[in-house]
């Protein structure tokens, strides 16, 4: 189980602070699909990178704590300070268009020997790793190939293999399936999907696709202006979403830059629109684990 507690994560520009997730405090449970979305800018990413570990300037934490339940290989609770430690062995993540991170002049079977964590006997890694991206649908040969000879789809395969080789027990998948057709989309989040349930862990999915979250995951986590607005069972969310944001992202999908949204959260002050924001919302539990953005005054934290 994963705790943010009052999570405040900041840029700083010159003399100038962004606010990019602003007071989050949530749990996270053991095995389970949590999907995230929000409009463009919302502070997704940044939350993401937050609980991996990835805090680097002009980030920083400037305020809350992440309780990852896990220990580090010295025996130590895991904190946002030593996570990193950890990376792709607890934790680990597919960052947004990932497909194109490999490096394009190594080859993929070296890519697997040179991440992090992988044991000193290159031969036995890369016995593992090969029929590991068998079972990922991936042919043997792909081992030998550089990135740019793979498709889009299979690059994204090699990602993934690279994220769940060590079965890490948190995977953050940053808009996996962006930029490939339906098709190898529905492939990518199935395979996703599979390697969760045998290996029991949490998955973080970020998507701007509604129909990829009612599809795939368990729980749903809705990001407006920094913080979250909605959380719940991904059927509760969806069947009755009490948020004003949350009922129009499921209407339709926002698209980057779509000022008519600010208008209609202004608005809904009385489902938590901007009028929550002056005053500080905690997330209230409206329903058995369904909590929506309220003015303080109205319940005690999630
Ligand atoms: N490196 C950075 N330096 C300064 N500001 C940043 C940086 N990265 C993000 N921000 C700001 O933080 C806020 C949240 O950005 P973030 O990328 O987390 O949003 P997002 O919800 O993931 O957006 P998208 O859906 O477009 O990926 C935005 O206002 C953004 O401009």
């Amino acid at each position: 189980m994963i705790r943010l507690n009052d999570l405040k994560i900041s840029y700083r520009i010159g003399n100038r602070t962004i606010d990019a997730v602003d007071g989050v405090t949530l749990t996270i449970p053991d095995n389970c699909v949590v999907g995230i979305a929000g409009e463009s800018g919302s502070g997704k990413s940044t939350l993401m990178k937050a609980i991996y570990g990835d805090i680097q300037s002009p980030m920083y934490l400037s305020r809350g704590s992440i309780d990852y339940g896990l220990k580090g290989a010295d025996g130590k609770p895991l904190t946002t300070e030593n996570v990193r430690k950890e990376w792709f062995k607890s934790i680990s993540y597919v960052p947004q268009s990932s497909m194109n991170s490999l490096n394009p002049v190594i080859r993929i079977r070296d890519q697997f020997i040179d991440f992090p964590g992988t044991d000193s006997n290159k031969k036995r890694v890369l016995e593992r790793a090969r029929a590991y991206i068998g079972k990922l649908g991936l042919p043997p040969e792909a081992m030998d190939s550089y990135p740019h000879q793979l498709s889009g789809g299979m690059r994204q395969r090699v990602m993934i293999a690279l994220a769940t080789f060590f079965q890490p027990e948190l995977i953050i998948a940053d808009e996996p399936t962006t930029a490939l057709d339906v098709v190898v989309q529905k492939e990518i989040l199935m395979l996703l999907m599979e390697l969760q349930e045998q290996m029991g862990n949490t998955i973080l999915v970020v998507s701007h696709d509604m129909g990829v979250h009612y599809q795939v995951t368990h729980k749903m986590m809705i990001m407006y202006a920094g913080r979250v607005v909605e959380y719940g069972d991904t059927e509760s969310v969806f069947a009755d979403p009490q948020h004003a944001y949350t009922k129009m992202l499921i209407d339709s999908l926002p698209t980057i830059g779509d000022d008519s949204l600010r208008g209609v959260m202004a608005s809904a002050a009385g489902a938590g629109g901007d009028r929550a924001y002056r005053v500080e919302p905690v997330l209230v539990e409206v329903k058995p684990n369904h909590f929506v953005a309220q003015p303080q005054n109205a319940g005690a934290a999630a």
